[in-house]
């Protein structure tokens, strides 16, 4: 192998180093968020109640991409908010108007996503049913 190729293979398998560490961190903060987070906890029953819901509906491709792709969203949103929440909380213990700003703009990007979740939810099922 020259010795290109090989610098090649050694930057790929680092890379792939990198990508297996990543995901390593994202499954812990799954696991913390699952340990401590109530509000993720219910997020992910109603997901799954969600998802029942919508293979009893059974629509089609489109259907499946938009209440996946909300309900991905939601998740994120919830997890990118107690992340934000712990980490004022270690920052800034103390009350402080920005901080509560801080934490109120995190809670509004949760219910904007939980929104545009409902609203999915409810096209989806009046497309079948109505
Ligand atoms: N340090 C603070 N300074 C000012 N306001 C705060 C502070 N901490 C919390 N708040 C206010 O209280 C609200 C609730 O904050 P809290 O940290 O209890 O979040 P929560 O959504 O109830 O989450 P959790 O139940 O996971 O703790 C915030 O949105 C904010 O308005």
């Amino acid at each position: 192998m020259s010795v290109h190729g090989a610098m090649q293979e050694k930057r790929l398998s680092l890379k792939n180093e990198a990508l297996l560490k990543r995901a390593g961190y994202a499954m812990a903060g799954l696991r913390t968020a699952w340990r401590s987070e109530k509000a993720f906890r219910q997020q992910m029953l109603s997901s799954i109640a969600i998802l029942a819901l919508t293979a009893a509906v059974g629509p089609g491709a489109v259907w499946w991409a938009l209440i996946v792709m909300a309900l991905c969203g939601a998740a994120a949103t919830e997890l990118m908010n107690a992340g934000l929440e712990s980490l004022c909380d270690r920052v800034h213990p103390e009350f402080h108007p920005m901080i509560g700003a801080a934490k109120d703009l995190a809670s509004a990007a949760v219910f904007t996503m939980n929104t545009g979740l409902t609203v999915v939810l409810l096209l989806m099922l009046g497309s079948r049913f109505l």
